[in-house]
Formats: structure tokens, C-alpha cells, sequence
């Protein structure tokens, strides 16, 4: 194996990162000055309400897909097998449950932003509170997106650390406040086309430098890297079909079902129904995702076997691997390694865009919109200092990730799990339960908050010794082809079960967006039956889900196939009639139209201003 100072790149390769960042640029500057030139907050932060499902898709699914997951993925999969890749059976509940229950939902309610729902079932002060925390989860998520790609480039290359996150940050911050929305999901559309082609270039060549595909099979099938399914019920196994496949529904629920960011793409398409389409695309594009960077870590494993690179220092952490795989195998393509760095920013690009705007629009929307009028100008000012005063956070986020020394990967999936996770379970409460009242919706939500980060920082502060046991599957040849142990791999040191407290921090981090969610409905509950809960009639038009009675009709369907052809029974259609012009588009559509909770018209629904 060659030593690290080889890994140089070439000027083709420099060529095609800087493309990247122009094309990025370009079409910024192209929705700048086409449209309404982004002079109203319609056009700024929902694309004028008129994105189709193809675009919208593909920018739902690189939101949440940042070089974390492309460098991280590889890694996991690399050391600990396959298992990780059923986190894909999460994606079918979770998208579906956003696409039938979120979505309607908050279409219908013409919000202008996730966070408006809150005011609408509770009050203001809820509605800061989610603002607020969601503003913390993204700033922090930011950190780590911006931060991953520019260290492992630095590692591997020795291009200066700082230079990249500025170059993407100051990129990124630009097409972001000139393009608005229009600008970020295009971009996303080009960055999402980008990192499938490098992450496919890179698997191409590297089961070809493996001795093509049947050798790679052979070698990656005896290193025992494919993993059957765990069914293991034990939660604190870190990856099993139940924390995955289960505990991966409430991670997913919160990024696709509550989020602002992916809310704003949901509320930016044309109708309803193109919403509700984009969802369900979403599914095979992150199937696609998830397969291609699995078959990346295979494909490294195929490549050096057995050859622990950190053990020999070649590299310092796990997540260097992938850029020392594609700098060391792809030195004779010359133009490859540029190609997967671009797919490496691309993948980050896309993320920390999306993150500017929702964030410059909840700060907009939620925080200083209802308390201070202005005039034109002013708030034109203000927003763009906004996306700037965001993208200086983020820079100072990306230093606080460095200084901090874990797995991307779990990290960023730890982040989502402990502040999406109380999020998701606030919007839950306020959804599923119409007795919940706004006292307990804030407590509720303090209480998740606290519960997780007792859970994660202890959780952290627990795993320490086994972090630095850990060694990478490979690094021993006695590891035998069951799967059953390849999950076992990242033990701690005291083999013994873990009991009491020490229990709970051993909790998989797969499980925190369920428990921290559950947290807040649970006590939210309890809090509202004691200060008295919400009355029916008290609970705005249009923000409850009604559980019962949809479960009841679908039952009826099943009981009666014959009965699903027919139309909806004299008593839903009554309902329905004495619904407000908030139902509107495309009432009839949808079966659930007919089963929502409608008394009374809402109306204070906000009305989109010019900026
Ligand atoms: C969040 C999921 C599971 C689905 O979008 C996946 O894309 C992922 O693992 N993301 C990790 C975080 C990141 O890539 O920034
Ligand atoms: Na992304």
C-alpha cells in the first residue's frame, strides 16, 4: 500500500471540484434574476407554491443526505457489516406516515411555516419553543455537515481545513440568499445528479481494481461483512432489525414528517397532491442513496480485506476511509478523485442550503415577523443578515465539531434523535391528542429535551472507554462468517448487561428519536389531565388527526370490500360541507379529506407578505 503522501490531486481534478461550486453558483444566480427575482417571501422561501414532484423529491431526499452519511455509511459498513443497511425497512412508515397524516394535514392548514401549526393547536409561546429548538438542531447539524467533508479532504490531501468549509460556506450562503427556494432545490436536483455519478464512478472502479465483481462477492462474503437479519430485542445493541428497522421510523417521522425544511418543500409544490407524490419519490431515491454507499464500504472491504488502514496510521479515524480508498485506488483515473470530492461537497452543499433557508425563513416567519412590522427594505436587509449571521454560526458549529471526536455518522444521527426527537413528539401530541393542552405541550417538550440529553450525554460519556477499544471488524482474521457477531463487534468493555441507569445510557442511539419522542407525549399527557385538558370544541378546525374515526372507516373497508367503491356515507359528506376555504384544493381527492376534525373555520391563518 502506498504511503499517505501520494494522494495528491491533479489539476483535473481541481477543475472539476471548482465546476461544481460555479454550476452551484450560477443557477443561484439564474433564480436571482429570473421570476419575481426573489422580491417576495412566496417566491423567497416556497418557490411561488408551484414545484413539481420530480425536483421536489430529489431535494427532500439530499436534505438529510450530507457527506456524513456518504462517508459515514461506507465506514459503518466496512467495519460492522451490513446490518446498518436495514435502516431502509424504516423508510417505508417513514414516509408513508408523513405522506398520509403530515402532509394533508398541514397542507390544508396554508401554513407559512411548521412552526405556525403549533400556534394554531396550542399558542405563541409553544410556537417559540419549537421555533427555538428547531433553530438549535439545525445549527448544530449544520456544524457537523459543513465540517465532515472539509476534514476528511484535509486528511487525506492536506488541502487546508479552513479554506474548504469557508469556500463552502461563503458558496453555499450566496446561491442560498440570492436564489431563494427555487435556487436551492435546483441546486439540490444538479448536487443530487453529482453525487450519484461519483459515488457509482467510485464503485465501478474499485470492484474492478477488487478483481471484478465475482472476486469482490467472494472476498467481501468470507470476511463475513454481509450480515443476516438481527432480531435480537435487546435495545441496547446498537444495530439490530429493531433499532433500525423500528427505532429508524421516529428518526425518519422527525426528519420527514416535521421538519421545517422538508414541511417548506412539502408546502411548496403545486397541489396537495404532487406533496404527497414527491413523498412517496423520496422512497426509491433513498433506497438508491443507501445502496450505493453500503456497496461503497463493500467495495473497500473487497479492496483491502482484512488491511486495518488505522491500525497502520494510515489514517486517523474511521471516517477518513472512504477519501483514503478513493485517493489510493483511483490515483492512475485521474479526474475520479475530483469527482468523488465534488460528490463529498455536493452531498454537504445541498444540506447547508437547505438549512439556510428554513432557517432564515423560520427566524423570519416565526420569530421577528409577528412582533415587529417593517417596511420593505428593512426586512430585505434583515434577511439577508440573517443568512449571513447563520452562516458565520455555522462556521463557529464547525469548530465546535472539531473539537468534538466521534463517528459522523452517529453523531448526526444522535442530533436528530435527541432535539428531532422531542420535536416530532410535540407535534404528535398536538396532532394525535386533542386533550393536550398548551401547559403540557411545554413541559412536555422540556421534559423530552431533558430526558434527551441525560440519555445522549450520558450515553456519550458512557461509551468513552469502548470507543477506545474499538477496533475495525477487519483487524483480526478470527472473525467468523455468522452474522450474528458482526454487530456484537463495537462491545464494551464490561461484557457484563448493563443494569440500572447504566442501562438506559447503553441505549441504542437508534432508539432516541422514540424514546425522547414518547418522553414529550407522555408527560405532555399527564400534565394536560392535570391543569385541565383541551375540550373538543376549543381545538382549532383542522389540527387534529382523528385516529378513531379513520380507523374505524378503514376497518369498514375491510370488513366490506364492496363498500370502499361507494361513496363516503351521507354523515362525512355533511361534515365536510361545513368545512372553510382551508380545505378547498383538492377536497375529494384524498380519501382522508372527508375524515378530518372540521367544526369551526380557522382564522387566523397568516397571509404571505412581500418581504
Ligand atoms: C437520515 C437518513 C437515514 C435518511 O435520509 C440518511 O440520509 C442518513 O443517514 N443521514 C445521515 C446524516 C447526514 O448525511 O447528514
Ligand atoms: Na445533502
Amino acid at each position: 500500500m502506498d504511503p499517505v503522501e501520494h494522494k495528491y490531486f491533479t489539476v483535473i481534478d481541481y477543475v472539476i471540484f471548482a465546476l461544481l461550486l460555479v454550476a452551484s453558483m450560477a443557477i443561484g444566480l439564474y433564480y436571482a434574476f429570473t421570476g419575481g427575482r426573489q422580491s417576495t417571501t412566496r417566491e423567497f422561501m416556497y418557490a411561488d407554491r408551484s414545484m413539481k414532484c420530480l425536483p421536489l423529491s430529489l431535494s427532500l431526499m439530499a436534505t438529510f443526505q450530507s457527506a456524513v452519511a456518504l462517508i459515514g455509511t461506507p465506514a459503518e459498513v466496512y467495519s460492522n457489516g451490513t446490518q446498518y443497511w436495514f435502516i431502509g425497512c424504516s423508510y417505508i412508515l417513514g414516509l408513508l406516515i408523513p405522506a398520509h397524516i403530515f402532509i394533508p394535514l398541514f397542507y390544508r392548514l396554508h401554513l407559512t411555516s411548521v412552526y405556525q401549526y403549533l400556534e394554531l393547536r396550542f399558542c405563541k409561546a409553544v410556537r417559540i419553543c419549537g421555533t427555538v429548538t428547531f433553530i438549535f438542531q439545525m445549527v448544530i447539524y449544520m456544524g457537523v455537515g459543513i465540517y465532515t467533508p472539509a476534514l476528511a479532504l484535509n486528511a487525506v490531501t492536506g488541502f487546508p481545513l479552513w479554506g474548504a468549509v469557508l469556500a463552502t460556506g461563503l458558496v453555499c450562503t450566496l446561491y442560498t440568499a440570492l436564489g431563494g427556494l427555487k435556487a436551492v432545490v435546483w441546486t439540490d436536483v444538479f448536487q443530487t445528479v453529482v453525487m450519484f455519478t461519483g459515488q457509482l464512478a467510485v464503485i465501478i472502479v474499485g470492484v474492478h481494481q477488487a478483481g471484478g465483481l465475482s472476486d469482490a462477492w467472494v472476498k467481501v462474503r468470507d470476511g463475513g461483512l454481509i450480515s443476516g437479519i438481527d432480531l435480537n430485542p435487546d435495545p441496547t445493541v446498537r444495530h439490530t432489525f429493531w433499532t433500525l428497522g423500528v427505532g429508524g421510523v421516529f428518526l425518519m417521522l422527525s426528519l420527514y414528517g416535521v421538519n421545517q425544511a422538508q414541511v417548506q418543500r412539502y408546502l411548496s409544490s403545486c397541489t396537495e397532491k404532487e406533496a404527497i407524490m414527491s413523498c412517496y419519490m423520496v422512497f426509491p431515491c433513498l433506497q438508491v442513496a443507501l445502496m450505493l454507499s453500503c456497496l461503497m464500504g463493500l467495495v473497500m472491504y473487497a479492496c483491502y480485506g482484512n488491511n486495518s488502514l488505522l491500525e497502520q496510521q494510515y489514517i486517523t479515524s474511521k471516517d477518513q476511509m472512504v477519501l483514503y480508498f478513493v485517493m489510493d485506488m483511483l490515483q492512475n483515473f485521474p479526474g475520479l478523485p475530483g469527482l468523488f470530492v465534488a460528490c463529498l461537497f455536493s452531498a454537504s452543499l445541498s444540506t447547508i442550503s437547505s438549512a439556510f433557508n428554513s432557517l432564515a425563513t423560520v427566524t423570519m416567519v416565526d420569530l421577528i415577523k409577528p412582533h415587529y412590522s417593517m417596511t420593505e427594505a428593512r426586512a430585505t436587509l434583515l434577511s439577508k443578515i440573517l443568512a449571513l449571521s447563520y452562516g458565520i454560526i455555522c462556521l463557529a458549529m464547525a469548530y465546535v465539531v472539531h473539537l468534538m471526536n466521534s463517528s459522523v455518522l452517529q453523531a448526526a444521527l444522535s442530533i436528530f434523535g435527541m432535539v428531532g426527537g422531542p420535536l416530532l413528539g410535540l407535534f404528535c401530541l398536538g396532532i394525535f391528542f386533542p386533550c393536550a393542552n398548551s401547559i403540557g405541550a411545554v413541559i412536555g417538550l422540556a421534559a423530552g429535551l431533558v430526558m434527551a440529553f441525560w440519555v445522549g450525554i450520558g450515553g456519550f460519556l458512557f461509551r468513552i472507554p469502548s470507543s477506545v477499544q474499538f477496533l475495525p471488524l477487519n483487524s483480526t482474521n478470527t472473525i467468523p462468517a455468522a452474522s450474528e457477531n458482526i454487530t456484537a463487534v463495537p462491545a464494551l468493555i464490561d461484557a457484563a448487561r448493563p443494569v440500572g441507569l447504566n442501562g438506559l445510557y447503553s441505549l441504542s442511539y437508534m432508539w432516541y428519536s422514540a424514546l425522547n419522542s414518547s418522553t414529550v407525549v407522555l408527560i405532555g399527557l399527564i400534565i394536560s389531565f392535570v391543569t385541565g385538558p383541551t375540550k373538543g370544541d376549543d381545538v382549532a378546525s383542522g389540527t387534529v388527526y382523528p385516529v378513531m374515526r379513520t380507523a374505524r372507516s378503514l376497518l369498514d373497508k375491510l370488513v366490506k370490500p364492496s363498500a370502499c367503491c361507494t361513496a363516503p356515507s351521507e354523515h362525512t359528506i355533511d361534515d365536510h360541507k361545513e368545512v372553510n376555504g382551508n380545505v378547498k384544493e383538492d377536497a375529494g381527492t384524498v380519501e382522508e379529506t372527508e375524515t378530518f376534525l372540521l367544526s369551526n373555520p380557522v382564522s387566523h391563518v397568516e397571509h404571505e407578505t412581500s418581504v
